[in-house]
């Protein structure tokens, strides 16, 4: 039998503050699996990025268990499993495109041939070739934000992590930017969570969506998508999707009155 690539049981995290504790995730059980794509979806505030922080070693859960890849978050995150796309796109603006995507490749001792052909490479799967001089200044939101998928994917790592990495962008922008992942996803297959407040984002994207309830987060629907592989943008008039757009709404909903 195949293992999880990530493997949540019971996962609870309270938080210690100066006031009262805060319950942020709650018995939090999950299997993703090699080349899942799954979206994390809840209200804000539920712990979607808290999760997203536990599987990358961020934070340390205060109950239950957790691997990634077989191993702990914190020896996952020695060994690179995951690269990480936060919510902006966090480039250095004294540093061009190229150099920014080269920062942890140089932090973790690469030749520089290595280096200069792994920049080529993730600047073409990005569709930023010919970018790699500029700054990041120079650059559209949208276009510094493929820059930043580009730097999580320098090192290789077989699992990308996404807090939310398009949600400062317009409609347009943003489907274009889908349309890309998911096709940057099944050229790589890589294992994608992903992290959004969109419903219509969500359904686009994933084989997986993961339903939260409001604070404490727990999950409270796990739906398996049965839309295709290839998705074109059109595929969201079709029924099925919105379908399951309905259950992802109903999901939240219930998690609202629980
Ligand atoms: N370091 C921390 N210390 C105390 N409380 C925290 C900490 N980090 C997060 N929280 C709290 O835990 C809860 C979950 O936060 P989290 O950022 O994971 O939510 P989220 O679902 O990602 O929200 P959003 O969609 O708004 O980004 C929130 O109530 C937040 O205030």
């Amino acid at each position: 039998m195949k293992k999880p690539v990530i493997d949540a049981s019971g996962v609870d995290l309270t938080f210690q503050t100066k006031d009262a504790p805060v319950h942020a995730l709650k018995d939090v059980n999950l299997q993703i699996d090699k080349g899942d794509f799954v979206s994390f979806i809840g209200p804000s505030g539920c712990g979607k990025t808290t999760l997203l922080r536990c599987i990358a070693a961020l934070e340390t859960p205060t109950g239950g268990s957790l691997t990634v890849n077989g191993l702990s978050p914190d020896e996952a995150r020695k060994a690179r499993s995951y690269g990480y796309v936060f919510q902006a796109a966090g480039l250095y603006p004294w540093r061009t495109i190229e150099k920014n995507i080269k920062l942890p490749l140089e932090i973790m001792g690469y030749p520089k041939a290595e280096m200069d052909e792994r920049v080529k490479r993730v600047l073409d799967l990005v569709d930023l070739s010919g970018f790699g001089k500029k700054f990041p200044w120079q650059l559209s939101g949208g276009m510094q934000q493929r820059a930043s998928i580009a730097r999580a994917l320098a090192f290789d790592a077989d699992i990308l992590l996404m807090d939310e990495p398009f949600g400062a962008l317009d409609e347009i922008v943003r489907d274009k930017l889908n349309e890309e992942l998911l096709k940057l996803w099944d050229r790589t297959g890589k294992t994608i969570c992903f992290v959004t407040h969109s419903i219509p984002e969500a359904v686009y994207l994933s084989t997986k969506i993961v339903v939260m309830s409001p604070r404490p987060g727990r999950i409270t629907d796990v739906i398996e998508s049965p839309l295709p592989r290839e998705r074109p943008l059109e595929i969201r008039d079709t029924p099925e999707f919105i379908e399951i757009a309905h259950r992802v709404r109903e999901g939240l909903r219930e998690g609202h009155n629980t």
